[in-house]
């Protein structure tokens, strides 16, 4: 009797975000399809068809596309694993996400390791494809480009022919053994092999300098480690110097490039100053080229960041508070594309929290559950918009992930959908339900947050109602159309 797939409804409100603005009126959706996207309820007054969920002015949002989450199974299961990030995703309104080639083990550079991948997330989510699952949320995969597969294009197909949507690739040591870091050159060929996919490339953008590697050792004597740390924070170098590497290989994307239809994508961006005008300038030289960054390079600044503290502890580093609101404007004003989590939790003891470790720590902010209301509790502070909030975390990625039937609440398109309280607040604490392997390494875990998620659809089935969510806790993996 929740609301399926198999079920003809409306979902009513005053405030339903489509690309063309904010309406009040209704959203029909049948056969987990939203079929009409009407304004007013006049025309719905006796509807026959099917039943009608009234949200009153509760948002109705497309759900988010989470396009960077690190959900480490199979192999590392207990720092999380995709029972409990499908759970989380599903309470914080996240209807799709794209799981990283890494951080799992084996990691997933090969046909091999991807079936391994897809073994687990059918194993763990116990769900029969046939068999028209409660979908959770629908999971999608990268593969990962490293030295080994990048000059053997038939490893590299066959990867992307088995339905990895894209590849992802770091410019520095990924701290994950068996994913070793790529150079531009590595980063050319995987491009060129992608572009015959129409697939994008999501590079990890840092380069280790010689000249901070130097800094990192010699003032350990003087420094407090977490001060160093956030010192280092002020240092862009290691971004913008990655950056103007990806400038060059970019160049190949462009109409006649050597290839052509392949897509760069940046994630995390940190660096507020030279990189973005690097980025800028490499769109309009026609690269095909975008730039995520993250709530938390958004919300926090180093000057917050308590000695130890080590849960902020992330690559590239949360910056100063010049730069966050630099970063701040830049997405304001267009010059960042989208949103994502890069969720990427660990053991709490790899977080090293009794000795406050900066340098040894597990770099990785954990925050999946927690996207909508994060972005929207810091975001309304430098005037946010809904709109801007279903752009960044629905439209774009769902459009950098090759997902056009999501992204939008509009006639066609598959029924996720987010409907929450801009306007509820509440404390982050022990008492709230998480769904997270480990909620305490959580660098939000203690703030007060606005914005809470009442309902969560995935393909017409209500996943997450009311603070509970659907009794078969499961996704579908989905893989690249070929
Ligand atoms: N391996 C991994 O997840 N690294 C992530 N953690 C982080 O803070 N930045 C990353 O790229
Ligand atoms: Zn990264
Ligand atoms: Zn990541």
């Amino acid at each position: 009797d929740k609301p399926s797939s198999h079920d003809r409804y409306l979902i009513r409100s005053k405030r339903i975000i489509t690309p063309e603005g904010v309406i009040a009126g209704s959203v029909e959706v049948k056969g987990g399809i939203i079929i009409s996207v009407a304004e007013g309820g006049d025309q719905f007054s006796d509807y026959s068809q099917g039943y009608i969920l009234d949200y009153g002015d509760a948002v109705v949002m497309p759900g988010l596309v989470d396009i960077h989450v690190h959900l480490n199974d199979p192999g590392r299961t207990e720092w999380e694993d995709f029972t409990t990030g499908t759970k989380a995703a599903a309470a914080g309104g996240i209807t799709t996400l794209i799981d990283m080639p890494l951080n799992c083990f084996p990691t997933v550079v090969s046909e091999e390791t991807f079936r391994l991948k897809l073994e687990a997330a059918r194993n763990r989510l116990h769900v029969d494809v046939e068999l028209d699952p409660v979908n959770l949320v629908i999971y999608r995969f990268l593969g990962g480009l490293v030295p080994e597969n990048a000059f053997n294009r038939s490893a590299l197909e066959s990867l992307l022919d088995a339905g990895v949507l894209g590849l992802k690739s770091f410019m520095c040591p990924s701290g994950i053994d068996d994913f070793p870091m790529t150079n531009a050159t590595h980063i050319k060929e995987g491009l060129h092999v992608l572009a015959k996919y129409k697939r994008p490339l999501l590079v990890h953008s840092e380069i280790a300098l010689d000249s901070e590697g130097i800094q990192i050792k010699r003032p350990l004597q003087i420094l407090d480690l977490t001060q160093l740390i956030l010192r280092l924070g002020h240092l862009h170098g290691k971004e913008e110097a990655a950056i103007s590497e990806l400038y060059k290989v970019a160049q190949d994307t462009r109409v006649g490039g050597r290839a052509e239809g392949a897509h760069l994508h940046i994630v995390h961006l940190s660096d507020a100053w030279k990189s973005l005008g690097i980025i800028k300038e490499a769109k309009e030289s026609g690269a095909s080229l975008s730039v995520e960054t993250c709530p938390h390079y958004l919300a926090f600044s180093a000057e917050q960041i308590k000695d130890g503290d080590t849960r902020f502890k992330c690559a590239p580093p949360i910056r100063d508070e010049v730069n966050r609101n630099k970063l701040r404007q830049a997405l304001m004003d267009g010059h960042i594309d989208l949103l994502s989590s890069d969720h990427s939790p660990s053991a709490p003891e790899l977080k090293l929290f009794d000795q406050g470790d900066f340098l040894r720590a597990w770099g990785g902010i954990s925050s999946l559950q927690f996207d909508l209301p994060v972005t929207w509790s810091y975001g309304k502070s430098f005037g946010v918009t809904l709109n801007q909030l279903a752009t960044w975390w629905s439209e774009r990625p769902a459009k950098l992930a090759g997902q056009e039937l999501k992204g939008a609440i509009s006639g066609g398109k598959h029924a996720d959908i987010v409907v929450w309280d801009p306007d509820e607040e509440f404390e982050l604490n022990e008492n709230y339900t998480t769904y997270l392997k480990h909620p305490n390494i959580s660098a939000y875990m203690g703030t007060r947050l606005s914005g809470k998620v009442m309902a969560t659809f995935v393909r017409g089935n209500l996943v997450y109602s009311d603070g509970k969510l659907a009794p078969a806790a499961c996704g579908v993996p989905i893989l690249a159309k070929q």
